[in-house]
């Protein structure tokens, strides 16, 4: 075999009322066409940082037949809002899109769930395609039907589940991906192995100089390539089983209460990836304060993090807003604040309504300043 001829691709296959394949490999632009079908349209959703690819896909899908109209869209968080939405609805109405065609989201996380959400409320819902190119969004974001924007109130507070009809994976695209963008995605990864697969962690632990290095090497690509299939997994395994968050589905949200409500306070300047890092943290302490935790698996979280370069602790004087913000979260249920802990690694379980004294307690094990911060009542 030539040595430049990729490694066949992985699927991985979710299950569901609306199953579809996770392909995981390289060079995966012929796959496209099956996936888009029949339809006649084809709204390909990306960023600028995308731009050279979204021709690519355009000038091969116009090679098999299709009418292909490109969007761009802004970078990264500034995309996943109504307006920009509204901006897709537009080129989509003015193209006449039918129920017949299909969006195609190009990009990471926040470009994904943007055209997931747009194909969702496009004439009431219309196919997606998902080629992620952020490790992010691949082992997360394109997978499990999530897709949503932000309001000024909140973070994801709009959307709608609606699985895509394929997702493709192709590992060469990170090549171009900034290496801080690779560790953000590795996050989610590390929260893949504490709720579901250990094996993950010690991967990433094994790992972390090279997967976090300024150039991605084939030795990194080999191993980033094993933690994209893990993970896919992990994630299959819940959203196959729990599409619409009834139960199972909230264990990917681990790290995430304290997460989102850091994003929001930050007004997105930080990475999805790095405030769930911290989210991950203070969940776990928070859990070790309510006797559900051992003291080795939180200092896991902050070692595996830190070898990473993914924040652990965050500033002391924010508590009213975050609070504020954790009380917005989809999983709260009228005042009751709802957060999923572990008992252990791999045995995620609830905390639900735990006292709010235990809450700024964690946050002040988080906290950069050691003394709790204006606004904790102890
Ligand atoms: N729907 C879900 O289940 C789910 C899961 C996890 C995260 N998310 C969402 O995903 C978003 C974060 O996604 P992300 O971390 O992928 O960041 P992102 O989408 O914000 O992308 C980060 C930056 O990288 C650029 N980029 C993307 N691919 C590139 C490439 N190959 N080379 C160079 N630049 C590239 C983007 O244009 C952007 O500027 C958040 O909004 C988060 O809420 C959703
Ligand atoms: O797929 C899920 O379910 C998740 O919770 C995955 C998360 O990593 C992701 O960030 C998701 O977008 C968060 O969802 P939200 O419902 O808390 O907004
Ligand atoms: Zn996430």
């Amino acid at each position: 075999m030539p040595a430049d001829t990729p490694q066949a691709p992985t699927v991985v296959h979710v299950t569901g009322d609306h199953p579809y394949d996770v392909v995981i490999g390289e060079q995966l632009l012929a796959e496209l066409p099956p996936l888009i079908g029949d339809a006649a349209k084809v709204l390909v959703i990306h960023p600028g940082a995308l731009t050279a690819t979204a021709e690519a896909v355009r000038d091969d899908l116009t090679t098999h037949g299709y009418q292909v109209v490109l969007a761009q869209v802004p970078e990264a968080e500034e995309s996943k809002t109504a307006e920009v939405a509204s901006f897709c609805w537009q080129v989509l109405g003015q193209s006449e899109f039918t129920r017949t065609d299909a969006v195609l989201g190009l990009g990471g996380g926040a470009t994904t769930d943007l055209a997931g959400f747009v194909a969702a409320t496009w004439l009431r819902g219309v196919k997606v395609v998902h080629v992620p190119t952020t490790l992010l969004a691949m082992v997360d974001a394109a997978v499990g039907g999530k897709t949503g924007i932000n309001t000024p109130e909140g973070k994801n507070l709009v959307g709608a589940f609606h699985p895509p009809a394929g997702v493709l994976c192709d590992l060469r695209t990170l090549q171009t991906l900034p290496a801080h963008d690779r560790t953000a995605g590795l996050a989610e990864v590390v929260k893949c192995g504490f709720i579901a697969d250990e094996r993950i962690l010690e991967l990433v632990e094994t790992h972390a100089d090279a997967l976090t290095a300024p150039e991605l090497t084939d030795r990194a690509l080999t191993v980033l390539r094993e933690l994209v299939e893990r993970s896919v997994q992990v994630k299959a395994d819940v959203v196959g089983k729990d599409l619409r968050e009834s139960g199972l589905r909230e264990i990917l949200n681990y790290g995430h209460t304290f997460g989102h409500a850091v994003e929001q306070v930050e007004r997105y300047r930080w990475r999805h990836g790095a405030a769930v890092a911290v989210g991950m943290v203070y969940v776990a302490e928070l859990a070790r304060l309510a006797g559900r935790l051992d003291d080795d698996t939180v200092t896991r979280h902050r070692d595996v993090l830190t070898r990473l370069g993914l924040p652990t602790t965050y500033r002391g004087d924010r508590w009213d807003q975050l609070h504020t913000a954790m009380r917005r979260d989809k999983k709260t249920r009228g005042d009751l604040l709802r957060f999923v802990v572990l008992d252990g690694t791999g045995r995620p379980g609830r905390l639900e309504g735990p006292d709010p004294a235990l809450l700024a307690a964690a946050y002040a094990e988080v906290s950069t300043d050691p003394t709790p911060g204006i606004g904790i009542d102890l």
